[in-house]
């Protein structure tokens, strides 16, 4: 790859903060001149690494105070690294901490003018973009009006504008798009869809991990100010659950895997389906995406699962229209109150498409298994209203203790079901529009 190609370079990044206890440390320090130390060292980043290619987006996600502000800040140049050294190739235009480029006592056109001033345009080149940057912002009247008086929806809209109207080579966005509105967000990233096309490299931080999915061609995780993982956005952010919910991966205790020639074959009947309630034979099954993420404490697991469409066992392809039977066998190993298992249904590219759970559904029946040594067998069935393409189901056993979940065996999309085209439709899901027409006398 030529060094042409790189728009961001960070190499063995590490910032360091020095804390005083008390205000009085910090002058004291200055007059001991190095010769003693009154404060204690906090590694915000340690030892960062990474290149971005041009055209390329790039999700940053972790923990609140993992590092990533800390990083997007030093990468613009309003932090100064402790170690390592940052290379960035072409303008950069950034949307850090909400309304922090502006002037409050000025007004919002004002503020474009110095904003984009600041970023390398002269007024002539403002005054051509001008028109634009108003429309995208959409905020009427609110333009000849002090910045102060908006609200902070109006000011990352005045602000994304700016930014992503002057053609930036590499733009950050620092969570600002949280902010915003529903349809605000869905236009920015049509934005930053075309500002992408063009070349740009964009490094987006957000603690939605359906946006780096959707949006991002790779991903970087932060934890503790540690470049934890880097790479392909779903397994990132597979990660990135891991850490919020899943007091990292255990080995899943006391399940014996069982060898090929053991393993339970399905009659072609739909009815006489039988599932193993010992043994974990989830793998075993057509169907079952060996990329699949799983983690859990090991206090219940999620053993094996029969899928059919119209009543065909295991289909190799269903078809819009049809009813789908899951059946899903799941063994306690621990006694667990109110146990909940969840089924989500996602597109390859990590949007969920629908998801539910037992507690939701009401399914009371559910609730009261749960012993150490039992076992349980849920049944789901609904209709295939999906496009066509390829969706991966996912599904969980967890417990509540107030908002606390614990998740005791979560496999990630572990079963892949293939929806053949269906030419009466387009898009996502099938609505089952109902279209009629008269004539009408003229
Ligand atoms: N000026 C500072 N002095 C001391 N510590 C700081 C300073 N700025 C940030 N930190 C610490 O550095 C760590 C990383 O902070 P940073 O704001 O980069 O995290 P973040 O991942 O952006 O968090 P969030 O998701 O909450 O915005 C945090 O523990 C924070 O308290």
């Amino acid at each position: 790859m030529s060094s042409d190609d790189i728009a961001i370079r960070v190499s063995d990044l590490s910032k360091c903060y020095h804390i005083y206890e008390k205000p009085r440390d910090r002058l004291l320090q200055m007059l001991a001149r190095g010769h003693k130390q009154y404060f204690r060292e906090f590694w915000a980043l340690k030892n960062i690494s990474f290149e971005i290619r041009k055209g390329e987006t790039v999700g940053i996600i972790g923990r609140n105070g993992s590092g990533k502000s800390t990083l997007l800040q030093m990468i613009c140049g309003t932090l100064t690294p402790t170690n390592g050294s940052i290379q960035t190739n072409g303008r950069i235009a950034a949307l850090l901490e909400l309304g922090s480029g502006f002037n409050p006592e000025f007004t919002g056109r004002e503020n474009v003018y110095m904003n984009a001033a600041i970023l390398g345009l002269t007024k002539d080149e403002v005054d051509k973009r001008f028109d634009d940057i108003a429309s995208f912002a959409d905020i009427g009247q609110f333009i000849d009006q002090p910045v102060k008086k908006y609200s902070s929806g109006m000011m990352v809209r005045l602000a994304f504008s700016v930014q992503s109207q002057i053609d930036p080579d590499i733009l950050i966005v620092d969570e600002a798009l949280a902010v915003g509105d529903a349809k605000f967000q869905a236009k920015c990233f049509e934005r930053l869809r075309q500002l992408k096309e063009n070349g740009a490299s964009i490094l987006l931080v957000t603690h939605s991990s359906e946006q780096i999915v959707m949006h991002c061609s790779s991903a970087i995780l932060l934890n503790n100010g540690v470049q934890i993982e880097v790479g392909e956005p779903r397994r990132v952010v597979n990660r990135y659950m891991d850490l919020l919910f899943g007091k990292e991966k255990k080995a899943l205790e006391g399940i014996e895997r069982i060898g090929e020639s053991d393993k339970p074959s399905h009659s072609k009947d739909a009815a006489a389906y039988t599932l193993d309630h010992r043994n974990d034979v989830f793998s075993s099954r057509v169907g079952y995406n060996p990329h699949e993420y799983r983690w859990g404490d090991g206090a219940a697991s999620i053993l094996d699962f029969y899928l059919a469409a119209d009543g065909e066992p295991y289909p190799s392809v269903v078809t819009s229209g049809q009813t789908i039977l899951l059946v899903v066998s799941v063994r306690f190993h621990s006694d667990l109150l109110r146990p909940v298992l969840g089924i989500t249904i996602k597109t390859k590219e990590g949007v969920t498409v629908y998801g539910v759970n037992s507690e939701s559904l009401e399914c009371n029946e559910f609730q009261v298994f749960g012993q150490k040594g039992s076992a349980v067998e849920l049944e789901a069935s609904f209709t295939c209203t999906l496009a066509s393409g390829d969706y991966f189901v996912s599904l969980g056993i967890a417990t509540r203790h107030g908002e606390e979940i614990t998740p005791h065996d979560r496999r990630y999309d572990s079963i892949h079901i293939q929806v053949q085209p269906d030419s009466r439709f387009f898009g996502l899901v099938d609505l089952g529009l109902n279209l009629s027409a008269k004539p009408v006398l003229l």
